[in-house]
C-alpha cells in the first residue's frame, strides 16, 4: 500500500521502496513515504519496528538494500541523547557541522541559534555543565546551524521530565513556524505526536500502517474529541488497545 500524499508541489522526501535487512530480519519492508516541504510528521511504532533505521537512512548514516530516499535539500539530525563533544564548548559543538565556514562565521551563526534557543548564556561553557533540557536545546541548535530543510528528530524529547518535555515542543513548533523546515519526529508518545505533529504514521513490520493527519489548530487540547479518537486510533495501531475500542470510541465521539 503506497502512502503518498496529495500535493501540488513536489515533496520534500520521496522514500519509494525501501528495504533494509539486519541479516534475515527485515526491517524495513518497501516502504513508500512522502514528507511534503514544511510538514511535521511525527513516526511512531513499537521498539523494535524500525523508526531509528528510516531516520538513520534518511540522514545518510545508514545505507538501504533497496529502494530511495531523496531528499530536497539538506537534512540535520538530532538524537535522543544530545552527543556533544565534551571537550568542546557549546558554541564550537553547534558550529560542528558548519564545516567550510571560517572561525568568525562558525561562531556568528552558532551564536544566531543559540539565541534562538535560549541558551545565549552557555556558549561558552562546557556540555558537563548543562541540565538535560540545556543540552538538550544545544543538541537542536546544533541541528538548525545549517538551515536544514529537512529536520530529523529521534525521540529527542524522551529523557527529560514532563515540564521540560513541555518547553521542549513550544520551542520546537516556535523553531518550525519560523524556519518551516520539514520534520520527522520519531517518538514512543502517543500524546506528543498528537500535539505536535500534522500528520502522524505508525510503522509496524516495516511498512507504514496508519496514518493520521491531524487537522486541529495548535495548541491543541488533547481531551478535545477529535484527538482523543485519534489516540484511540493510534494505541490500535501500534497494538496498545483493542480494535475494537476504536470502533466503539467513534460512535461515541
Ligand atoms: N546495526 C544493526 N545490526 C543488527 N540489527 C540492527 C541494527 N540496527 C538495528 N537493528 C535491528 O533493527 C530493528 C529496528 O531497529 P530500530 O532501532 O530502527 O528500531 P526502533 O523502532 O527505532 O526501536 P526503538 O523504539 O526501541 O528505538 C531492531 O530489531 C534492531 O535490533
Amino acid at each position: 500500500m503506497a502512502h503518498r500524499l496529495i500535493t501540488s508541489t513536489p515533496p520534500a522526501v520521496r522514500i519509494r521502496g525501501l528495504r533494509r535487512t539486519f541479516g534475515t530480519h527485515v526491517v524495513l519492508d518497501d516502504l513508500d513515504l512522502d514528507i511534503a516541504p514544511g510538514e511535521l510528521v511525527a513516526l511512531l511504532g513499537r521498539s523494535g519496528s524500525g523508526k531509528s533505521t528510516l531516520l538513520r537512512i534518511l540522514a545518510g548514516l545508514d545505507e538501504p538494500q533497496s529502494g530511495t530516499a531523496e531528499i530536497d535539500g539538506a537534512a540535520s539530525v538530532a538524537f535522543q541523547e544530545p552527543r556533544l563533544l565534551p571537550w568542546r564548548r557549546v558554541a564550537d559543538n553547534v558550529g560542528l557541522g558548519l564545516r567550510g565556514r571560517g572561525r568568525a562565521e562558525r561562531r556568528r551563526r552558532a551564536a544566531e541559534v543559540l539565541a534562538e534557543v535560549g541558551l545565549t548564556d552557555k556558549t561558552d561553557a562546557w556540555p558537563v555543565t548543562l541540565s538535560g533540557g540545556q543540552a538538550q536545546r544545544a543538541s537542536l541548535a546544533r541541528a538548525l546551524a545549517n538551515d536544514p530543510e529537512l529536520l530529523l528528530l529521534d525521540e529527542p524529547f524522551s529523557a527529560l521530565d514532563a515540564l521540560t518535555r513541555i518547553e521542549m515542543h513550544e520551542l520546537v513548533l516556535r523553531v518550525w513556524r519560523e524556519h518551516r523546515p520539514s520534520v520527522l519526529l520519531v517518538t514512543h508518545d502517543v500524546d506528543e505526536a498528537l500535539r505536535l505533529a500534522d500528520r502522524v504514521i505508525v510503522l509496524a513490520e516495516g511498512r507504514i500502517v496508519h496514518e493520521s493527519p491531524v487537522p486541529a489548530p495548535r495548541p491543541r487540547a488533547l481531551h478535545d474529541a477529535d484527538i482523543a479518537r485519534r489516540r484511540v486510533e493510534l494505541l490500535a495501531h501500534l497494538g496498545v488497545v483493542e480494535p475494537q475500542s476504536t470502533t466503539a470510541h467513534q460512535e461515541t465521539a
